[in-house]
């Protein structure tokens, strides 16, 4: 039987990258003998709204072309709704599809992914009751994510690097409390991150070993360093060899409360508010293929 599909388009993601990618994935699909309606966003508002309307219009499954701020957006909607979820990926981090394993750079094979039609449920983190599809930072990370998102130029992930050199010359640790399951954790730190997945910026494996659907958290925590030896980790983390280091602390848990003085967390690359911020999980709230 053709199964009817939603597509949701976020033209604008990896600068332009999705309004390129949207007609090769339609014709994937629609070769595969689906039944597509495209849908293409005009402003950040309209993911969630069209998610909403997909799913009342009963619609068989969702396919975002996005990055993880598209992602952050459906996923508010479509968390917890049943709702198969398929995800081509087309931002700059990308950070989501990596975690499910969707081919990131061919979206031909993404499609392929929806058409095969096997399902499964993934978990998403909570707080400040939105859902996270990736991962909530605090401290030098979440400074970085800021700085980034004030910066016009450069355009795409060299921002990134741009803003990391320029919050390192001024970043000092953070005195925290970190609390996982009623432990209570006080420390300074750099980085405390949280979340179910474990890469954010593109790829930088800040919480390596999280498993998406195990049901619990993952916490990592980088205790104070020297600003050089943070740089040095930097690349580590792109391979998620940073974790032997003494100073970085891994947790697991299914309920973590951060506080911090004058500290901004964001999550999915999206700004979410000062802390303290309790975390939650709702194991399989999102279901994809
Ligand atoms: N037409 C639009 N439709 C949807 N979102 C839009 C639109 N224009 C701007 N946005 C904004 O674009 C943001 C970024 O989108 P997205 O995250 O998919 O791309 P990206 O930033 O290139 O990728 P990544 O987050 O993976 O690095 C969204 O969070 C949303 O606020």
């Amino acid at each position: 039987m053709a199964r009817h599909l939603a597509l949701v388009v976020n033209p604008t993601s990896g600068r332009g990258l999705g309004a390129r990618v949207a007609p090769v994935v339609l014709a994937r699909l629609e070769a595969a003998g689906l039944t597509v309606s495209e849908f293409v966003t005009t402003c950040a508002e309209d993911v969630g709204r069209i998610s909403a309307e997909v799913i009342a219009s009963g619609a068989d499954a969702v396919v975002l072309v996005g990055g993880d701020g598209t992602i952050h957006l459906a996923a508010q909607v479509l968390g917890g709704s049943g709702m198969p979820t398929g995800i081509i990926p087309a931002g700059t981090g990308n950070d989501f599809a990596r975690a499910i394993g969707v081919p990131l750079k061919n979206p031909e094979a993404a499609a392929d992914r929806v058409i095969a039609g096997n399902t499964r449920a993934v978990d998403l983190a909570t707080a400040k009751g939105e859902l996270i599809t990736t991962i909530m930072c605090s401290g030098f990370d979440s400074k970085v994510n800021e700085r980034v998102n004030r910066m016009s130029w450069p355009k795409g992930q060299s921002r990134y690097t741009v803003a990391t050199i320029a919050e390192l010359r001024t970043f000092a640790p953070i005195p925290f409390k970190v609390t996982v399951d009623g432990e209570l954790i006080e420390t300074d730190a750099m980085i405390v991150a949280v979340g179910s997945t474990s890469s954010y910026g593109g790829g930088l494996q800040i919480l390596a070993g999280a498993v998406v659907d195990d049901g619990l958290l993952d916490i990592t925590i980088i205790e104070p360093i020297s600003r050089i030896k943070l740089l040095q980790m930097f690349p580590k983390l792109a391979k998620g060899t940073h974790v032997p280091h003494p100073l970085v602390r891994q947790l697991r848990g299914t309920a973590v409360r951060i506080e911090a003085p004058g500290v901004t967390a964001y999550a999915d690359g999206e700004r979410l508010g000062p802390l303290p911020i309790d975390v939650g999980i709702k194991p399989g709230a999102l279901l994809i293929y």
